[in-house]
């Protein structure tokens, strides 16, 4: 299987006097699920909006293969973004939003044939629960060709056993994706990621051992004994 990278750089972004972003490095080969965390509005969301191209940015370098793009999302193949508030129209059915999003009978046939979500076909997305909305949300968009995705809190309000088949779908993917994965469920965070990085102070920074994520304070020091 061809290996593909993404690499983003020298992102910085402000807004008024302050700077959330300043020194931002990563980057996130397929095969691997790079987990993203830090505290409540350290500019996360903001990130992967960078990543994706949807947010204008003072300074970035975005780069697939050694290819730079300036807004990926406008190229096919490369890149999918989970928001944080979800996607699908809200008014009509699963299986004409599989239509309008898989071209691909194949495609489609994988996610009408998934055990917890055919039976859900014939109602819209506001007709089933959060959690099963997210999974519908994630098993569709592992459809799309893409190299990358980026998910902006995939088990926010999610129930542990969604939370634990959300992790196994990942997974299942791996051969022919990259995640970068965020959310405040960091326990999921943790298990279901080859690689870390929190986001402390405008920058990025590489955590070897989840110790580091008390001593930089993201993680309560109560919580030392589970690393
Ligand atoms: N253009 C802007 N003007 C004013 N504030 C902004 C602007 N862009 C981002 N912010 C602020 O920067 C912070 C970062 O937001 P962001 O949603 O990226 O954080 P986050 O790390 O994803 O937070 P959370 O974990 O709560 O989802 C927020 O306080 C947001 O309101």
């Amino acid at each position: 299987m061809v290996k593909h990278t993404l690499e983003v750089d020298s992102v910085l972004y402000s807004f008024g006097e302050r700077k959330l972003l300043s020194d931002v490095y990563l980057n996130c080969g397929t095969g691997e699920i790079v987990g993203l965390l830090g505290r409540n509005g350290c500019g996360k969301t903001t990130l992967l909006k960078i990543i994706f191209g949807t947010k204008h940015t003072d300074n970035k370098h975005i780069s697939i293969d050694g290819k730079v793009y300036t807004k990926p999302y406008l190229h096919a193949g490369l890149l999918a973004y989970l928001p944080q508030q979800g996607f699908l129209p809200k008014n009509i059915p699963l299986s004409e939003i599989l239509n309008l999003y898989l071209p691909q009978q194949d495609k489609r046939n994988i996610v009408k044939q998934n055990i917890r979500i055919k039976q859900h076909l014939t109602k819209r997305a506001d007709e089933l629960s959060k959690g099963e909305l997210r999974y519908f949300e994630l098993l569709l968009l592992l459809q799309l060709d893409v190299k990358f995705l980026l998910l902006d809190e995939p088990f926010s309000g999610v129930e542990p056993l969604y939370v634990e088949q959300i992790e196994e779908l990942l997974q299942s993917h791996l051969p022919t994706k990259g995640f970068l994965i965020t959310d405040h469920d960091y326990r999921a965070v943790l298990r279901v990621s080859q690689r870390l990085i929190l986001i402390t102070d405008g920058a990025c920074r590489p955590i070897t051992h989840t110790d580091e994520l008390i001593d930089w304070g993201y993680m309560p020091a109560s919580t030392a004994t589970e690393s």
